[in-house]
């Protein structure tokens, strides 16, 4: 029977690039409100009981209102917002992240999809800890650059339209400067990291990308090289297409990493960047924040939980 799918904020940033993704499929039946009705809680609370899946691309309070609006009903979930990405009953939706991931997405009732800096940030630790290369009680740093679509709505249009009172005329911005992103317990949780990494985002003026760098000394890493790094990585990510591990020779060719490569996909490449001796290493993934750090991860943990 064709699943009926429902995307509660389909009119914002996230939801949008959901529903665009989803335009044109015939396996499943879209649920949709008007634009006007978006905060029409009788109807939204009817699309959120009848929908088999509903993809919350909501504020996180408006998230966990959701799920209780809908319980009882069978429903299950992909939450986009932060608020289950720590909380038990609810399965980490970065399928690539852990061995068996995926299968616990397919079977999952609630899944909660990371957030776009813990993409790229997990994507690049969880492997070196699970390798025994990281060790657990080492001082993560994480400097990050994200497109501004990343602040949803409103910074889109802080960022585009200077006629505001707080439009934002920086070519480029350093925000969390009380170092307490909102991406830090689910980073250090789903990396295995005793201590709370140091993440350290900024917005560039450009839409849609991000680069998410990690420096490591590689004398405090369990005898790590880049040769094991990378190996490490090339055998967490095979047999996947949607993360790509850069080849060392072809990261030594690069000048420079362009943060927009990835916009526009749903796909994340990962660089092993060292010094000719190997004594500092800094691991860089490449990412659309709305592709596989948002929307393009939603549609990919919506089409595994489809597949039962
Ligand atoms: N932008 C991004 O790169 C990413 C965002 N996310 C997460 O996805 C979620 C949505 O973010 P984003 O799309 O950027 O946000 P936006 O502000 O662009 O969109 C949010 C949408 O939800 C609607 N909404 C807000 N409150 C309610 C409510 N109580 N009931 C019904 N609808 C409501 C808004 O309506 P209205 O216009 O009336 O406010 C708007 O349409 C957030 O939790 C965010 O953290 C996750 C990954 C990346
Ligand atoms: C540029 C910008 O403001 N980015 C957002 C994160 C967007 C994202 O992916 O995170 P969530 O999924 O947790 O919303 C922020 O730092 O709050």
């Amino acid at each position: 029977m064709t699943k009926s799918v429902f995307i509660d904020g389909e009119h914002g940033t996230t939801g949008l690039q959901i529903a665009e993704r989803l335009a044109g499929r015939t396996d499943i039946n879209l649920l949709s409100l008007a634009m006007e009705e978006r905060r029409d809680n009788e109807k939204r609370t009817a699309m959120l009981r009848d929908a088999d899946i509903a993809i919350l691309c909501l504020p996180d309070d408006a998230a966990r209102e959701a799920v209780a609006l809908a319980e009882g009903s069978g429903t299950r979930f992909i939450d986009a917002s932060t608020a289950h990405r720590v909380a038990d009953g609810w399965v980490y939706g970065f399928a690539e992240s852990e061995p068996g991931q995926r299968e616990k997405i397919i079977h999952a009732q609630n899944v909660s999809n990371p957030g776009c800096y813990s993409t790229g940030a997990i994507a690049l630790l969880r492997p070196l800890t699970l390798a025994g290369l990281l060790p657990d009680d080492y001082p993560v740093t994480i400097n990050a650059v994200s497109g501004y679509t990343g602040g949803g709505k409103q910074m889109i249009a802080q960022m585009e339209d200077a006629a505001r009172e707080d439009a934002i005329a920086s070519p480029y911005f350093a925000y969390a400067l009380t170092l307490k992103h909102k991406h830090v317990p689910e980073i250090k949780a789903r990396s295995g990291l005793k201590l709370d990494p140091i993440l350290t985002p900024n917005v560039g003026r450009f839409a849609q990308g991000m680069l998410v760098n990690i420096p490591l000394h590689t004398q405090a890493m369990n005898g790590a090289t880049r040769e094991t790094i990378y190996n490490a990585f090339a055998s967490h990510y095979a047999g996947q297409d949607i993360v790509e591990v850069v080849a060392n020779d072809a990261t030594d060719a690069l000048v420079r990493i362009d943060p927009t490569e990835m916009a526009g996909t749903d796909r994340m490449k990962l660089y092993v960047c060292a010094r000719d001796d190997g004594s500092q290493i800094n691991l860089v993934a490449s990412l659309d924040n709305l592709g596989k750090g948002a929307s393009g991860a939603a549609v990919q943990n919506l089409d595994l939980m489809l597949m039962v």
